[in-house]
């Protein structure tokens, strides 16, 4: 099986009701941690790559990285998906270098920091809409900017987030209005802003309700129950890896991340496709961290990077029992992309609005 849509597999994942986590990879053995995570349990597999990640790596080699996967597990159905592509031009650049699934956020002006109108959004997602689907390319879209609503703050650590304070109504999609913009754009999954933020710093306590809103999954999916939610920031920051991180030398603050059971509630919701990144960072830096420590006299990177991409691994093999995955691999069919564009102009992936 070659690349695959993601919206077959979000398709296959709401039929099933499972959810996919979706990681952020950067380089070889990040690659190589969710592929043989995946292989181990029969998981489909959504691999994502950032503005960043294309410049830390360089286009050529993601695109190469991500084909050796293919090759390397041509039993596993996988999308290459780019994160946060900030413009049309962008989105069009990763459909030209071989993505199957792009994200076009419109949620922020083209600096990735001003938060832009319900308008503007509409339209830069409706033209990636156009030009991806015609190649039978997946578009997800955002409404509604990520950020802690314990402080108002995007959380600016990756480069992607609003910049000051934004107000409640800015960081709750609003159920009405990602009706409307499912229904002007046509997209394949939305996703949603319900108090997630990018980075390791989320929450100062463990979240209840009024600091992460599953509430407000639950009121989108009620319009939109056909339309494949996305869940951004959804790091759990596990405790445990951060108490390794700090006993071999690592400063990190107290901090919570998003509760593995909040998601599960999510993905029984419509939430298909749940964004992680930061826990492989804290996975991968506890794991070098440790060795190191253990290991001063040590300077081969091929042994400190071992144990960094087993930890990697055990993250994302736990992520893809948690939502569901386990054995889904194998059922999906893997329809190449002229056959999925056929779809889109025959309309039969339209999206349903209540
Ligand atoms: O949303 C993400 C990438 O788009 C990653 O989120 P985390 O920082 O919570 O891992
Ligand atoms: O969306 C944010 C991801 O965590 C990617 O982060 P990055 O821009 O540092 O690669
Ligand atoms: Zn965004
Ligand atoms: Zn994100």
């Amino acid at each position: 099986m070659s690349l695959v849509s993601m919206r077959e597999l979000l398709d296959h994942a709401a039929e099933n009701g499972y959810g996919i986590p979706a990681f952020n990879v950067n380089n070889l053995e990040q690659v190589q941690a969710v592929m043989a995570a995946a292989d181990e349990v029969g998981a489909p597999v959504i691999l994502q790559a950032s503005a960043g990640a294309r410049k830390y790596a360089g286009e050529a080699f993601i695109k190469h990285l991500i084909q050796a996967a293919i090759e390397q597990y041509p039993h596993i159905p996988l999308v290459m998906h780019q994160d946060h592509g900030q413009s049309p031009a962008i989105c069009q650049g990763a459909i030209d270098l071989g993505f199957s699934s792009v994200m076009m956020d419109g949620s922020l002006m083209e600096d990735g920091k001003t938060p832009a109108s319900f308008d503007y959004n509409v339209e830069v997602t409706r033209k990636v809409v156009e030009m991806a689907h015609r190649v039978g390319v997946t578009v997800e879209g955002e409404l509604g900017c990520l950020g802690s609503l314990e402080t108002g703050e995007a959380g600016e650590e990756d480069g992607i987030g609003a910049v000051g304070k934004l107000d409640h109504s800015q960081m709750l999609t609003d159920p009405e209005e990602a009706a409307q913009f499912v229904k002007a754009t046509q997209l394949d999954a939305l996703a949603i802003a319900i108090g997630t933020s990018h980075g390791a710093y989320k929450f100062t306590r463990k979240p209840t309700g009024d600091i992460l809103s599953i509430q407000r999954v639950k009121d989108i999916h009620a319009r939109l129950p056909n339309t494949h939610l996305v869940m951004h920031g959804s790091s759990s920051v596990p405790q445990e890896l951060l108490a390794i991180i700090r006993q071999y030398g690592g400063n990190m603050k107290e901090t919570y991340g998003v509760p593995v059971e909040e998601i599960q509630e999510a993905i029984k919701y419509g939430v298909r496709k749940i964004n992680i990144d930061t826990d492989i960072r804290l996975a991968m830096t506890a794991a070098v961290r440790k060795f190191l420590f253990e290991n001063p006299e040590k300077f081969d990177a091929r042994e400190w990077l071992k144990p960094a991409r087993e930890a990697a691994k055990q993250i994302c093999k736990q992520r893809y029992m948690e939502f569901g995955c386990e054995g889904q691999a194998g059922k999906i069919k893997g329809h190449n992309l002229q056959v999925v564009a056929g779809m889109y102009a025959q309309g039969v992936l339209k999206q349903v609005v209540n």
